[in-house]
């Protein structure tokens, strides 16, 4: 059957539902759009489904229904074996980092570049060029326990994006820093989806959120309630979907 998703469409959700055992319904028919380029917060109380959009993206799950697409590609067509190249083609950050901590600043970004078989000389030229745009420039020869927890955080965003990948996935990425911090790390973020890249970042950061006012989707129990061009972590007063209360009632 041909494939119904815009040409311009990097992402799309077609009425995805993901069941867990004992029943735990994570999505209820999600469905939505991202086109290339666009910058989305992914906002909603804890338990509400953000991280198992991020990992049906990965094919670290599958929907129980619905499809997951890719640049027009259904995910459940790309077979087991094709799942590291769709992943090379994925940015992604998370709230732990998870580097390496054995291994220094410049080896963690390396790393990334060597298990898809770079060349000795590429690695040698864009793990440096790449330190450089998150500024950490004179940290290449430190470890991730020397490095402050915003500077860890730059480390795992250059990692994610020193191939240049087309989508880049945040999952709560400012989670574990002061606002300070946190601000520049999403400046980073704003910066690389500057340069084509489309990004999809999970958050409760509502601080992060207000101040972008980028298009937000909002999930609740599982579904979309919300879906806006350039929203808030909390609908306007004055909006138009009274489903979801407007003075800021819920978790953060
Ligand atoms: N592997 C799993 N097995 C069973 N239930 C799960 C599993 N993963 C997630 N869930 C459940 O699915 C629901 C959605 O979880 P998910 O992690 O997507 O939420 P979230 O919005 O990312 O939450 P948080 O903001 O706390 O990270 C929750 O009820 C969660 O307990």
């Amino acid at each position: 059957m041909a494939s119904r998703t815009p040409a311009h469409a990097v992402v799309e959700f077609r009425g995805v539902t993901r069941v867990f055992d004992r029943g735990v319904v994570a999505l209820d028919r999600v469905s939505f759009e991202i086109a290339r380029g666009e910058f989305v917060f992914l906002v909603g109380p804890t338990g509400c489904g953000k991280s198992t959009c991020i990992r049906l993206l990965l094919k670290e799950l599958e929907p129980s229904e619905g499809e997951v697409l890719i640049a027009g590609r259904r995910l459940s067509e790309i077979p087991r074996a094709r799942i590291p190249h769709l992943r090379r083609n994925i940015g992604c950050v998370f709230q732990d980092f998870k580097l390496l901590p054995d291994r220094t600043v410049y080896e963690n970004v390396a790393y990334a570049l060597r298990v898809i078989g770079e060349p000795r000389s590429e690695i040698r030229r864009k793990v440096p060029d790449i330190l450089r745009l998150v500024g950490l420039a004179t940290k290449l020869h430190n470890y991730p326990h020397e490095l402050s927890g915003g500077e860890q955080q730059r480390v795992s965003i250059a990692r994610a994006f020193v191939n240049h990948p087309p989508l880049l996935l945040a999952d709560e990425p400012t989670g574990n820093l002061d606002p300070e911090t946190s601000l520049g790390i999403m400046q980073l973020i704003h910066r690389i989806n500057r340069t084509g890249t489309t990004v999809i970042v999970a958050t409760h950061d509502h601080e992060m959120v207000d101040r972008m006012r980028r298009r937000v989707i909002e999930l609740s129990e599982g579904r979309v309630v919300r879906d806006e061009r350039a929203g808030r972590y909390r609908p306007e007063p004055a909006s138009r979907h009274p489903t979801v209360p407007a003075d800021g009632g819920g978790a953060a």
